[in-house]
């Protein structure tokens, strides 16, 4: 890249400035950030609002007569009704433009629809940014930032606009997706010389938008937002790429083909029979060209992509949030569901509620948050307290009145005030740390009181790891004592029994002098245990019984112990029937080969003592016995997981930015019991997707054997092409349509979950559709008979038979609502539905009586009893399809007794 092509970019101008340079031209503060409302205001109004947005202006006009020359049929309609025009059948002419116009229209509609739907998904995962103004750091949404704005970002970050570092500590930044260059960036504050930073690549005094921080942190002033970064520019170059189809999409692109060929077939031989029979060509061929427009469903990968949509976007008000389309049919099959338990399953609202110390034998102290326990102060649980209290990285925030950090760290601090204890970490200095990470399981830092020659080591973590740190305890006297083999069983015994509760245990240790930074401390002296109680989301329970019975294997992964995740388990209704078999620890995956995890897998319910790096082996154990797994997690190491997994679902709020880009579904609440509404929905949407292809299917196949029985029987034809095109409006419009947005039946969960090689297309839906076509089809041809029984056709007959037809595929439409359930059971609850089919009856009623419509539709006037007549006859498709539905409940139920 030449410096030429960038040299407007701010990221090329700012690169080689100082950062005072850039505080001052940017009018901002290295501590407080913008200060100004009226300023940042106005900095918007120039820059504009900092989002990757298309600019959709595209003409509607055009768009409209764009799907009027896009499609050959109605091509060959407009020019039947030129030729009728021209052969002085002006009535004809008018009457078939009319039509073609009613039909592009609400095709265009519809689709315009799906577009707008589908754009709302692009907007339901904000970007965020945290943020300081006015000297208060927030986290808000990136697209609010302005040039000039302090922002910060750390591991796991996506950092929200093209900043001017004025902080990188450790900061390491993977620039792929801008450069292509797969090992992460290293980062500074230094100003480049002037005449380097012409590739995007070097200029390491730039943190870009979109790139992730891979690791460290940083502070940053914004300098470009928008398109005015160095991804908006290559986002102008990817906009035009088309979104992927999902596969459900493909079958439905391939069946309206597969449907098309029938259908031009039949209506080739119905056309050529006509023509033979002596009828007018130019009859045969308008009715012929109409009937090929009915019969085949062009608006069936619409109304897909806009069940979809529509579905992703009822998903997002229940709070999960599907980040792509086809993830939605992979939920209706997911069998195996892997939770993490802290957060997930449980509340993440941690209370220290039990204590032990070796002096204590077999007893420990139960903490009651609301009483005080400081007559109960004994030396060794205050050196307890204290490990707890300073190797500890939660803080105190004013703004929020309340500590902020780590919920296990928020306990200990928490846990002080019971014993009248303060924090004391204002009055010791830290000199090195340890992190917790959910691979190490442990923290411990170094810190003294002023004398740097008098430092301790503080250490709290897994009860087997701190062992494993420590050669002696802690005793009554407060003197150190050597640790025997006894004693570590001991001691791992009584964190059995603090877990009994599900309790979460912490051990604490300490020890003399200090450790090397990287280097782990070594022996300490154990003080004792600690248990702390995160209860289960109030919901989970019940969840997990309906994914149960809905045949759905739930699976708990823990970094915690196994104790604590059985007793969990237990509480949640977790099926645990032989916990040598149920529960298997992270080590032992290690040890295994992938088979033999697929063997063993399928009794495991929990997984404790696990990695995020296990997670990947856990998915692959299942993948391989063709299960389709759901996989949370919310850390960056938790990525490779997600991607792996079928739908790997990420945390709304505990998770980091690389989790829930990884990840196809994100949750907003961060609570278990979301995915069963999200799984809920989406095997609903798939019966929906059935459903109102059996309408439209159905309708279809009687429009084609009306017109071809008829043209055999010799008879004129029942139908005009206007009346023929209106019929098309119903089965590719609304009414469909509102198929698709039934509401879900919780019932589904009694489903089993859809394997993935099940077609939608299935036998029995196909039987049902002829079914239903044999009966609209005789239905109709008896009324048509009776009518033209005095053998002259009028257009009472064509009227009576049309309304009969219409009157049946209202019906049709009712019934195909749902596969085995009565509609008197289901009640009138889809409003879409009653509204689409209300007004397509109404649209029938001005069709029949307004002067004007009649002169197109060639229809007149019927009477209140033929009306009556018609309703008749044409409930019977409900009525049959009914009794089928009840005959199959009685089955189902019959079997399920025996
Ligand atoms: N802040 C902390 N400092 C020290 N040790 C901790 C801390 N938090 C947890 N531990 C210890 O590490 C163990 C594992 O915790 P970890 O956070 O890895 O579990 P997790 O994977 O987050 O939990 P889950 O998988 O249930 O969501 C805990 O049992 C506890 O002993
Ligand atoms: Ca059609």
């Amino acid at each position: 890249m030449t410096s030429t092509s960038r040299s407007s970019t701010p990221s090329l101008q700012y690169c080689s400035k100082t950062v005072d340079d850039v505080v001052s031209e940017l009018t901002t503060d290295l501590s407080k950030g913008l200060t100004n409302t009226a300023d940042i205001t106005y900095r918007r109004s120039i820059y504009g609002i900092n989002e990757l947005t298309h600019d959709d202006d595209e003409n509607l006009v055009l768009k409209f007569f764009a799907t009027f020359y896009g499609d050959p049929l109605i091509l060959l309609l407009v020019g039947s009704a030129v030729i009728s025009f021209v052969m002085g059948n002006i009535d004809d002419a008018i009457s078939i433009t009319v039509a073609v116009f009613i039909v592009v229209t609400v095709g265009f509609v519809q689709e315009y629809r799906s577009e707008k739907s589908l754009d709302a998904l692009t907007k339901l995962v904000p970007a965020e940014a945290h943020l300081t103004r006015n000297g208060l750091t927030e986290t808000v949404l990136a697209s609010m930032l302005v040039p000039g704005d302090l922002v910060h970002f750390s591991v796991g970050d996506r950092v929200p606009a093209d900043v001017r570092l004025v902080e990188a500590v450790h900061l390491a930044i993977d620039e792929s997706n801008l450069t292509g260059e797969l090992n992460p960036v290293h980062k500074s504050v230094e100003p480049l010389d002037e005449n380097k930073g012409n590739s995007i690549s070097d200029r390491a005094s730039i943190a870009f938008m979109g790139t992730l921080v891979r690791d460290g942190h940083g502070t940053g002033i914004v300098i470009g937002t928008g398109h005015n970064t160095a991804f908006g520019q290559v986002f102008e170059m990817l906009s035009d790429i088309e979104k992927p189809k999902t596969p459900l999409q493909h079958s439905m692109d391939k069946l309206g083909k597969d449907l098309s060929l029938y259908s031009f077939v039949i209506i080739g031989i119905i056309c050529l029979i006509g023509v033979i029979q002596g009828r007018s060509w130019l009859d045969m061929f308008q009715i012929s060209v109409s009937l090929a427009v009915a019969a085949i469903p062009e608006g069936l990968p619409i109304i897909v992509t806009v069940t979809l949509a529509l579905g992703v976007l009822r998903m997002a008000k229940k709070r999960a949030i599907v980040k792509r389309l086809p993830s939605v049919e992979t939920l209706g099959s997911v069998n195996v569901i892997c939770s993490d338990k802290t957060g997930t399953l449980t509340q993440n609202h941690m209370t220290a509620s039990k204590l032990w110390t070796p002096s204590m034998n077999d007893n420990y102290l139960i903490l009651d948050k609301n009483s005080t326990h400081s007559g109960e102060l004994t030396a060794d649980i205050r050196t307890v307290l204290e490990v707890g209290n300073i190797c500890n990285n939660a803080r105190f925030s004013t703004e929020k009145d309340k500590f902020v950090g780590n919920p296990t760290d928020i306990a200990l601090v928490e846990a002080l005030s019971q014993f009248q204890l303060e924090d004391i970490r204002g009055t010791r200095q830290r000199l090195n740390e340890l992190p917790f990470s959910s691979t190490r399981k442990y923290m411990a830092v170094t810190s003294h009181q002023g004398d740097i020659s008098k430092s301790e080591v503080f250490a709290k973590g897994a009860v087997e790891r701190i062992l494993k740190l420590s050669n002696t305890f802690i005793n009554q006297n407060g003197t150190t004592q050597k640790l025997t083999e006894e004693n570590r069983k001991f001691i791992i015994e009584m964190s059995n029994v603090l877990a009994l509760d599900g309790l979460r245990i912490l051990a604490f240790a300490k020890g003399k002098g200090s450790f090397e930074d990287g280097v782990e401390p070594s022996g300490l002296s154990f003080c004792g245990l600690m248990g702390i109680s995160d209860p289960p989301r109030p919901s989970v329970s019940k969840s997990i019984a309906k994914l149960i019975k809905g045949g759905v294997h739930v699976i708990m992964i823990t970094g915690d112990s196994e104790s604590t995740a059985v007793n969990i388990a237990k509480s949640i209704g977790m099926p645990i029937n032989d916990v040598s078999k149920s529960v298997m620890i992270g080590e032992k995956l290690d040890q295994m080969s992938e088979e033999a995890i697929s063997e063993a897998i399928q009794f495991v319910s929990i997984f404790a003592r696990t990695s995020p790096e296990h997670k990947v082996s856990i998915v692959k154990a299942l993948q391989r016995r063709g299960d389709i797994v759901a996989m949370t997690g919310d850390g960056v190491n938790d990525a490779p997981a997600l991607k792996l997994a079928d739908i790997g679902i990420s945390m709304g709020n505990m998770g980091t930015d690389v989790a829930k880009e990884a990840a196809d579904m994100v949750l907003t609440d961060d609570d278990f019991s979301t995915i069963l509404s999200a799984i809920q929905e989406g095997k609903g949407i798939f019966y929906n997707i059935q459903n109102f292809l059996t309408f439209q299917l159905s309708t279809s196949i009687a429009a084609l054997s009306l017109i071809a029985i008829s043209t055999f029987l010799k008879l004129p034809n029942p139908l005009n092409p206007m009346q023929i095109l209106w019929i098309n409006i119903l089965m590719d419009g609304p009414p469909a349509q509102s198929l698709g947005v039934e509401p879900v039946d919780e019932e589904v969960m009694n489903r089993p979950p859809r394997s993935r090689q099940d077609k939608i297309l299935t036998l029995a839906l196909l039987k049902r559709c002829v079914r239903s076509a044999l009966i609209i089809v005789f239905g109709t041809i008896f009324c048509y008979v009776r009518e033209i029984k005095d053998n002259v056709i009028t257009s009472r007959d064509t009227t009576m038979t049309f309304t009969c037809f219409v009157f049946f595929d209202m019906f049709n439409a009712l019934t195909c609502r749902n596969n085995t359930k009565s509609i008197f059971s289901l009640g009138l609850e889809n409003s879409f539905f009653n509204l689409a089919v209300g007004c397509s009856l109404l649209a029938q009623m001005a069709v029949i009586y307004v002067g004007f419509l009649q002169r197109i539709f060639q229809t007149e006037a019927l009477s209140f009893h033929d009306i009556l007549f018609l309703l008749c006859i044409s409930s019977s498709v409900f009525w049959i399809d009914e009794a089928f539905k009840y005959y199959k409940r009685y089955n189902m139920q019959f079997q399920s007794s025996v």
